[in-house]
């Protein structure tokens, strides 16, 4: 059986903008305010996803919901057309609105753990949606992302798929940003590693270990498979929100700082004793500091053809000599990275999403892929229709007082519709 692993990207929507939304995430505070460049955003992202085609991998995509959304004002009793409750909130509460803007569904590994079917006891592939629940920008995205997965999967022959947990401080979840897989191969079993975040009082601990129990009850992971790993405290105070931003293994190798979880030694030693072949390569010569800045671990490892593995990394890597002296050394390395890639993805990562953070990873066999619907996985002619269409949908710039135009808003419904007649 053929397995290989999906990467589906969140295509950046045309609201793209920098508003300040998330606490703790250091990038998101620093951009607050600045004018985001939405066209060429996504632009970036599906340059990025051309990367990944051309290196022989299959790439999907997800498709942003409809922004600025309307039905959270219904439900907090404002009445009236989309118009006119849009122009009222904005004109009420300016912090709620640009909630209601946010094009972050774009950080599609946000949008849901993925247990593989050689971990899941009934052989499925289970999709536990997240409810993203520490931040209301952020948990708008959860009911259209279970309505786009179970689009996307709906085959319940290959295909198992969960809807958000409840909300509240007990069970945040925030996807497959704080799940790695460590395997020797993507189509043996491997174990789940779940990363949690206790509570600290500097930034809120957005992945709660409850929830990451959950999840992989709910994902139906085998007992022995299912791990669970805390964040460390400092990664989390120092900017790491996400253990993606640490952390990132695939099959048999783990990249990951130094300070990423507690008790890392013992945990990479119970690892070892696991997994055949596994190869912690553990940084310790960078900074945490050095690490949020540059996004190094929130790199994309990918299997290649030839069974080498690819580095997939953003271009801030290049502007600390320390970060890149250290990719160079992972390259050369007794391990099977052996190229590097750099990307442009600047626009996400002002708001703190670099490359891992804008897909999410499905590992999928030959029969579970034809199972798939089609029209969410990239060919060379639909890419480049997709290219097109952002060129003359996507707004070129927005600045914080553009948000609250109606004009905005018409020419996000214009870009909506142009992409539900491009995925026919
Ligand atoms: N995995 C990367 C996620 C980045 C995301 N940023 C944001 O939501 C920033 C939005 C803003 O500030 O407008 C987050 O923090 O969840």
């Amino acid at each position: 059986m053929i397995v290989s692993e999906v990467n589906f990207d969140g295509l950046i929507g045309p609201t793209h903008n920098y508003a300040g939304l998330s606490r703790g995430n250091v990038a998101s505070a620093l951009h607050a305010g600045q004018p985001s460049y939405p066209r060429q955003a996504a632009l970036q992202g599906i340059e990025k996803m051309k990367h990944l085609m051309d290196m022989g991998l299959t790439q999907g995509v997800f498709l942003p919901p409809l922004r600025p959304v309307t039905h959270l004002l219904h439900h907090l009793g404002y009445k009236g057309d989309d118009k006119t409750i849009l122009k009222q909130a904005a004109k009420d509460d300016r912090l709620l609105f640009n909630n209601l803007c946010s094009a972050s569904s774009m950080w599609a590994a946000n949008a849901a753990t993925v247990i593989s079917e050689f971990d899941s006891h009934d052989g499925r592939v289970h999709f536990i949606t997240a409810n993203l629940a520490t931040m209301l920008h952020r948990h708008l995205e959860a009911q259209t992302t279970y309505a786009q997965l179970n689009q996307i999967f709906s085959n319940s022959c290959f295909f198992a798929m969960h809807h958000p947990l409840p909300c509240g401080q007990h069970f945040s979840d925030e996807g497959a940003a704080n799940h790695m897989r460590i395997t020797s191969a993507h189509g043996r079993t491997g174990i789940n590693i779940f990363v949690y975040g206790e509570k600290n009082d500097i930034y809120p601990a957005r992945q709660k270990l409850r929830a990451s129990q959950a999840v992989a009850r709910l994902g139906e992971v085998k007992p022995d498979l299912a791990w669970f790993i805390p964040q460390k405290k400092e990664a989390i105070a120092k900017g790491a929100f996400h253990n993606d931003v640490v952390a990132v293994a695939n099959e048999y190798v783990l990249l990951a700082h130094a300070e990423a979880f507690e008790d890392q030694g013992e945990w990479i030693k119970r690892i070892a004793e696991k997994i055949d072949g596994f190869i912690p390569i553990i940084i310790d010569n960078i900074t945490l500091e050095q690490a949020v800045k540059s996004y190094l671990f929130n790199s994309q490892i990918v299997t290649l053809k030839d069974r080498t593995m690819a580095l997939i990394l953003p271009q801030e890597v290049k502007s600390d000599p320390a970060v890149l002296e250290t990719v160079n050394r992972i390259i050369s390395g007794n391990n099977p990275i052996k190229k590097a890639v750099v990307v442009d993805v600047r626009e996400s990562m002002a708001n703190g999403g670099g490359p891992a953070c804008l897909r999410l990873r499905v590992p999928l066999s030959k029969a579970a892929l034809d199972a798939v619907d089609q029209r969410f996985i990239l060919t060379p002619k639909r890419w480049e229709k997709l290219y097109q269409l952002v060129e003359n949908f996507w707004p070129e710039k927005i600045t914080p007082d553009d948000l609250v135009l109606p004009e905005l808003w018409k020419t996000a419904v214009r870009a909506h519709w142009a992409l539900t007649s491009w995925l026919g």
